[in-house]
């Protein structure tokens, strides 16, 4: 039976009035009108070729959050987490496991892509042009190569609902001035290259990722925002899959995520009209491909 599309509205949360959602995430500012916090709240959606799918996945936003909150740990710059600030509203505890109470920050329009592979939206345009956001690259690299060294390719913030649109750093510049364009850029790098070097300790590839920046309207510094390093904002691949060659390439690329709805959806749709319902075993291995990743990366280090 074909299912009936009915994606949950966010909940009402008591202090907090929900002003936006994206696909996967919702946010919220504070009933009292205090312009300093915001909530993120991960809910269970998910998303695959453009589309909100039904039904939910349970507990992937709380996978997700807590994979963020690790790694926010783990980067040694500034982030917007506001965890019990005392004149902020409270965490509403229905959601406590999947949302991060956030300082409200003067959002920079760049969303700072690094790529450590050749894929996606940068291999389409590699493809076309030879090159990534103006950053020539070596001829014959096929889908999924990896590169020598990560680049950083900004994509700049289109209007919601729109898809990104990959910029050079010169643009960049252009929308967020030379300095916090070479901030961007330089924290980008640096995040991601520690980050990939722990993930290879554990066997995982992390192909590329996308950071947002804001500026604390405070203290004028340049602080780390959203989610960070999830397998919502990055690609994630499993070493040893990735090193088969025996393996189709689809496997060597499976990424942590969604690559297990992505293959149903096209082996059960035509991507015509609303995708179909998800099967239950579907969702199941689809969690327990997250909670999978979440377990790698933050297990102690072997
Ligand atoms: C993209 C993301 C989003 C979240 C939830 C739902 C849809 C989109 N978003 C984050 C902010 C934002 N604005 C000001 N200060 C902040 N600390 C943050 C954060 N994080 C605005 N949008």
């Amino acid at each position: 039976m074909v299912g009936v599309t009915t994606h949950s509205t966010p909940p009402q949360l008591p202090a907090w009035r929900h002003v936006y959602s994206g696909k996967v995430r919702d946010l919220y500012v504070p009933e009292n009108g205090s312009e300093g916090y915001l909530l993120v709240v991960a809910s269970n959606r998910v998303s695959a070729f453009d589309h909100v799918l039904d039904p939910e996945i349970p507990g992937k936003g709380a996978v997700l959050t807590a994979l963020s909150r690790w790694w926010f740990e783990r980067i040694d710059l500034p982030n917007h987490l506001a965890d019990g600030a005392a004149d902020a509203p409270e965490v509403p505890a229905e959601v406590a496991d999947r949302a991060m109470l956030t300082r409200r920050l003067e959002m920079h329009p760049v969303e700072c892509v690094v790529r450590g592979a050749l894929t996606g939206s940068g291999f389409l345009e590699y493809q076309r042009t030879g090159a990534v956001c103006g950053i020539e690259l070596p001829a014959g690299l096929e889908d999924g190569d990896l590169l020598d060294t990560p680049i950083y390719t900004p994509a700049y913030k289109a209007p919601l609902g729109e898809h990104d649109e990959n910029i050079t750093f010169e643009r960049s510049v252009e929308l967020v001035g030379s300095e916090t364009a070479e901030a961007l850029r330089d924290a980008s790098l640096r995040i991601f290259t520690r980050a990939r070097d722990l993930a290879a300790e554990r066997g995982v590839i992390l192909a590329d990722t996308k950071f947002e920046f804001g500026t604390d309207p405070r203290t004028g510094e340049l602080v780390l925002a959203d989610e960070v390093l999830t397998s919502d904002s990055s690609r994630y691949w499993d070493a040893a899959a990735y090193g088969d060659e025996s393996l189709p390439r689809a496997q060597r690329l499976a990424s942590f995520d969604k690559q297990i709805v992505r293959d149903w959806l096209s082996a059960n749709w035509d991507k015509q009209g609303e995708p179909p319902v998800l099967p239950d075993e579907i969702v199941a291995r689809t969690y327990e491909r997250y909670a999978e990743l979440y377990d790698r990366l933050t297990a102690a280090a072997a």
